[in-house]
């Protein structure tokens, strides 16, 4: 029982402990989901914030390419002050410059016309090593010959922007299309370290608004183009603290593979990456000139950090400390309940003692000590049933003590009763058997019952000669002078044909033989198989 007890609190206190971590796993999901959410938020106001700052700047060729549209060709003044006034407003913008289709043959008189502008002016590509050299020759060229500053961008001036092909690319789609294109992430002529730039490029032809791609290539005159550093860009939409919140990346998903990553700020380990991958956002930052730009963000772990609360953790141990007085209270009440059970049982116990001796009182003859007539007449009814059912023999014998009113008489009340316990005791001992029964069935008569015995008189005979033996002086009887006893006893073989009163008065009819016989004897009846029936005196 005990043990029982302790295993089921520490089975309580296991599924406790197991509940509470199932809390604390529960709101410390909730928090990260709200984490990534707001994560999230930042990330869409960030990608926001680019998408305006690239929208504002495309504002600026609008500009140029509208006086071009109103006013056919420009010469270099007005480019230079009306593109001085457009970067005014738009400090992102490394360069304003003009393009114009240059057939091959047109080559010469177009550098001879700028070399007199710029002395030493040639149309120039850009080899491996970043050197600026002489064209190629080829039937079209693109040359930058008006840049908006000049200073910064001495070497874009000639630079056949057809030379290179992620340029080229946007110049065929810009001049197929009729509409605003933005090239794949360049690497800018004007410096000479690893600036990464974007060129958005719109075409101006000789007739408003060509339908086809035919009318397109064959009347373009050329293209506005802004030079952009991707990095001012960037940068001017970040806030200081940007850097050390999240790692993020800028992809151009429309570029060459390998030339994908636009921008990129911040960088995490593998074990950061691994242990904030559930955080990981993309967003669309803009769909806009043939391209489609992405934001893949990841937060440091400092971001995480940051936002996690204490709550998981006081869900837990509330929990546990609530589950552990609950399980206390129940560890008290459940020992409450077995002490009361095992007082109860005690209690019970007792009861039935008292039960067993208060049954055991109404069986007993108080005087002598052992069975009275009722509880011999019980037991003469079951045995006699028992008997009957198994067919066994039963024998019954009832002794009377001789002349016992005279004994009263001479040696007082007190004595009768002495004499009648020493006579009890006596022919108790006669008995050896555990189913033999010796009860007081009156006031000087006792009873035996024997069940499976066929020869009752034999012990009939033990019996009158032990309390002959006790030798209890007895002056007034008439028999003898010390203390006698008449014994009638029936054996029955079987007790077909028999009752219990029957066989009850045959042993009473023995009795009354024995006494009328001169007392001091033992009359016997014995009944055989029905037609058998004998009596018989042995003494
Ligand atoms: N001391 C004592 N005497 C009892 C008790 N019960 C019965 N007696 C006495 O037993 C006597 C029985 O007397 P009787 O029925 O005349 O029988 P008897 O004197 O033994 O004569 P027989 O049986 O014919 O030999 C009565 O005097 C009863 O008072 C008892 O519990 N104690």
């Amino acid at each position: 029982m005990e043990r029982r007890l302790y295993l089921v609190t520490v089975l309580a206190v296991i599924i406790g402990i197991a509940l509470s971590c199932a809390l604390y796993g529960l709101f410390y999901r909730l928090e990260t989901t709200n984490i990534k959410r707001e994560f999230e938020r930042d990330v869409e106001s960030k990608a926001a914030a680019l998408t305006q700052a690239v929208e504002l700047n495309i504002e600026a060729i609008y500009s140029l390419k509208a006086a071009y549209d109103n006013h056919g060709l420009l010469d270099y003044p007005d480019f230079s002050q009306l593109a001085a006034q457009t970067l005014s407003r738009h400090a992102h913008i490394q360069a304003l410059e003009w393009i114009p289709k240059v057939e091959a043959e047109g080559l010469p008189a177009l550098e001879k016309q700028f070399g007199a502008r710029w002395p030493g002016f040639h149309v120039t590509e850009r080899v491996a090593s970043g050197e600026m050299v002489p064209v190629s020759e080829r039937s079209l060229y693109y040359p930058v010959i008006y840049v908006e500053p000049l200073q910064g961008n001495e070497r874009a001036l000639g630079f056949d922007v057809g030379s290179n092909g992620r340029r080229l690319d946007a110049l065929n789609r810009a001049r197929d299309s009729g509409k605003l294109q933005f090239s794949e992430r360049i690497e800018l002529v004007q410096t000479t370290d690893d600036h990464a730039g974007l060129l958005m490029l719109l075409p101006v032809y000789h007739i408003v608004s060509p339908q086809s791609v035919a009318d397109r290539r064959q009347t373009l005159r050329g293209f506005v183009m802004g030079v952009f550093r991707l990095t001012a860009i960037l940068q001017s939409t970040m806030q200081p603290q940007d850097a050390s919140l999240m790692a993020f990346r800028l992809l151009d998903v429309n570029a060459d593979p390998h030339n994908q990553l636009l921008y990129q700020q911040g960088s995490l380990t593998t074990e950061e990456q691994l242990a904030q991958k559930d955080f990981n956002v993309t967003r669309p930052v803009l769909t806009l000139g043939g391209r489609e730009w992405f934001i893949e963000a990841t937060p440091s772990a400092s971001y995480v950090a940051d936002k996690r609360t204490r709550l998981p953790l006081v869900v837990f141990i509330v929990g546990t400390v609530l589950f552990g007085l609950v399980i206390f209270y129940g560890f008290i009440l459940m020992r409450r309940n077995r002490e009361m059970v095992s007082t109860l049982a005690k209690k019970n116990q007792a009861l039935d003692d008292i039960n067993k001796k208060l049954e055991r009182m109404t069986k007993m003859d108080v005087l002598v000590g052992i069975a009275n007539r009722r509880y011999f007449d019980e037991t003469l009814h079951r045995e006699f049933s028992r008997s009957r059912r198994e067919d066994r023999p039963l024998a019954l014998m009832l002794i009377d003590i001789d002349h016992f009113k005279a004994f009263n008489d001479t040696y007082g009340h007190q004595a009768g009763d002495r004499c009648l316990k020493l006579v009890a005791e006596e022919l108790g001992r006669v008995l050896k058997r555990p189913a033999d029964m010796l009860a007081r069935v009156g006031g000087e008569e006792f009873g035996i019952i024997l069940p499976n015995t066929n020869n009752g008189e034999v012990v009939a005979k033990q019996c009158r000669s032990v309390v002959e033996r006790l030798a209890i002086a007895h002056q007034g009887s008439l028999t003898s002078d010390v203390v006698t006893v008449s014994v009638g006893v029936v054996s029955l073989e079987s007790l077909d044909a028999q009752t219990r009163d029957s066989v009850f008065n045959l042993a009473d009819s023995a009795l009354y033989q024995a006494k009328s016989a001169g007392r001091n004897q033992v009359r016997a009846i014995r009944v055989g198989r029905p037609q058998s029936a004998s009596v018989s005196s042995l003494c």
